[in-house]
């Protein structure tokens, strides 16, 4: 894995106390892999699924790890969360997708890098280069680019930055407080 800088992890939470519970996730993932980068958090309109309340996304960077590894510490992180899943693309206290390890590919149905819709989601590829503008997203190229097409396409609308932060030492905005 030395070739690879960073796992790159996006975070969803639209169910609950959002901010704390993103909070906790990053506390957690930062525990178990180490997090190196934290985007800023969006406060985003759901795309897909039933009508539902809107999101809060971010996305981090943690050390590299095996799939596997990152697997079983984005289910740990979210079953702490006490994550329901009932419905595809409902509502959810917390959801960790891998986005992408580099030039690291996994067909693995369990888990699969990259993130096989990532270049859609725009909640997702915003939050990336805020820590990441030369990211490059494997078989889809520049990052910067798909946001450039998606800004074209109006599909950036969903989508603002808020002022909260996700660490405790970075100052708290609208998110109150950090734990
Ligand atoms: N890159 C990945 N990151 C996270 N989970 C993945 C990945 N690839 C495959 N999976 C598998 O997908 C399964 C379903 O994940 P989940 O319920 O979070 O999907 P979802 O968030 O509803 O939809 P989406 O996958 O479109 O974000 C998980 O059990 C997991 O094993
Ligand atoms: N805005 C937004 N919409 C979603 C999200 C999400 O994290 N943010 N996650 C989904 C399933 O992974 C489905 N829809």
């Amino acid at each position: 894995m030395t070739e690879v800088a960073h796992a790159v992890l996006a975070l969803g939470s639209n169910l609950g106390d959002r901010w704390a519970l993103l909070r906790a996730a990053v506390r957690q993932l930062d525990e178990v892999l180490g997090v190196t980068a934290c985007s800023a958090v969006y406060e985003t309109d759901p795309v897909g699924g039933p009508e539902q309340d809107d999101y809060l996304n971010a996305v981090v960077l943690t050390a590299p790890a095996p799939p596997r590894e990152l697997l079983a510490a984005v289910r740990a992180v979210e079953e702490r969360a006490r994550r329901t899943r009932t419905v595809r693309w409902g509502p959810r206290t917390l959801d960790v997708d891998v986005i992408a390890l580099g030039a690291v590919r996994s067909d693995d149905p369990e888990i699969i890098i990259p993130h096989p819709r990532a270049h859609l989601r725009a909640f997702v590829c915003v939050p990336w280069l805020d820590v990441d503008p030369e990211a490059i997203l494997p078989g889809h190229g520049r990052v910067a680019d798909l946001v450039a097409r998606m800004a074209g396409a109006g599909e950036l609308v969903g989508l603002r930055r808020t002022s909260g932060r996700l660490r405790g030492t970075d100052p708290a905005g609208e998110g109150g407080a950090s734990a």
